[in-house]
């Protein structure tokens, strides 16, 4: 039998659910063992207030735990819904450590609940998203986004960027990079032997034949050109109104949207709560929920543990491979 893979949980922002999601899952079976990167503080007084026992031992690193603590303290007292930019470095220092032990091999993958990308920038560093703070931190030149949500995976082009900057991010060089990527993890992390997949174009009716823009014309399609003469299965540019109808997705293993949102609101009105963002490309496995921070309902009110639940699956599953 395989082993259990170790996997390491960053609670995120503190004044968020991310502690929320982490002492109710701590007390559930999985097929992992999992490591919670918290300050202890917070994820007690947030048991307490959920009405949660909390049984957490410290992270012992030469010990099987099904579940356990690696304490990492925040600088301020956290309070839930109230953001504190002091604490920023705190939740950095939980992404580094989780990141460290997973290229050192300590961690089979890491999966991380959400962060208040305002309030790190808000704190002085400059930070877009868990994607590309990975990507740079491992000195990874392209990463790519990718959310899974039932049968759908939606991959990204770009990602945390103003969409007024989105056209010129959608190079030739960009949509080839991105394919070789999404084809190559789809092979060896997926197990999916000849992936196919689908891809949007940028403007409405995929450019009308230039009359509506020439991006697909002058960057998409030469781009596609190149990568199936490599032998990638990519097909399009499809018009991004009709390429997410059921008969164009049958048979399609992604589909690579040009924008952020041009495709993760498709995904998330089919999948939100259960789906999964995934980063591809990084040296390392990276899964994450698709929802963010939901200051509103920290500490109280119902919450959803699905999507960190389908994060940590895949992320074990991933790590099996
Ligand atoms: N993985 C991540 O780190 C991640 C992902 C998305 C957004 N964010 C960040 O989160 C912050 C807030 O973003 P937002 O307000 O756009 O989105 P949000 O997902 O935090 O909230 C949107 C709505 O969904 C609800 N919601 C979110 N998660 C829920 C859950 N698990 N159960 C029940 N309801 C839930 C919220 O209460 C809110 O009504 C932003 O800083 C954003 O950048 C982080
Ligand atoms: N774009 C993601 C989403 O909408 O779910 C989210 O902002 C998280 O991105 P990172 O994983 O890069 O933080």
């Amino acid at each position: 039998m395989a082993p259990r893979p170790r996997i390491a949980i960053t609670a995120g922002e503190p004044a968020g659910i991310g502690p929320d999601l982490c002492v109710l899952l701590a007390a559930k079976p999985f097929a992992g063992d999992l490591v919670f990167l918290a300050d202890r503080d917070v994820l007690v007084a947030r048991a307490k207030q959920r009405g949660v026992t909390l049984s957490l031992p410290d992270y012992a690193p030469s010990e099987r735990q099904p579940a356990s603590l690696l304490h990492i303290p925040a600088p301020q007292p956290v309070a839930p819904g109230k953001l504190d930019p002091r604490n920023a470095r705190h939740v950095l220092a939980l992404l580094d450590r989780a990141l460290d032990g997973c290229v050192a091999g300590e961690f089979g993958a890491m999966v991380t609940a959400p962060v208040q990308k305002s309030t790190i920038n808000d704190a002085g560093v400059a930070f877009t998203g868990h994607t590309e703070y990975l990507a740079e931190r491992t000195s990874t030149p392209k990463v790519v986004m990718m959310l899974v949500g039932g049968t759908l995976r939606v991959a990204l082009a770009t990602t945390h960027l103003p969409l007024s900057a989105v056209p010129a991010a959608v190079t030739r060089e960009n949509i080839e990079q991105t394919l070789r990527i999404i084809d190559r993890d789809l092979r060896t992390r997926f197990g999916i032997a000849k992936p196919r997949i689908l891809v949007a174009g940028l403007n409405p009716h995929a450019g009308e034949s230039g009359h509506l823009g020439r991006e697909e014309i002058e960057r998409i399609a030469p781009a596609l050109a190149t990568v199936k003469a490599e032998g990638i299965g990519a097909s399009g540019p499809y018009p991004a109104d009709t390429l997410f109808t059921p008969r164009m997705l049958e048979g399609a293993d992604a589909v690579l949207a040009m924008y952020h949102d041009q495709g993760l609101p498709v995904l998330k009105h089919g999948s939100f709560g259960d789906a999964v963002n995934v980063t591809l490309g990084l040296p390392i496995i990276r899964t994450s929920v698709d929802h963010g921070t939901a200051l509103d309902l920290a500490g109280h009110g119902a919450i959803d543990t699905g999507s960190l639940e389908a994060a940590l699956a895949l992320a074990i599953d991933l790590a099996g491979h």
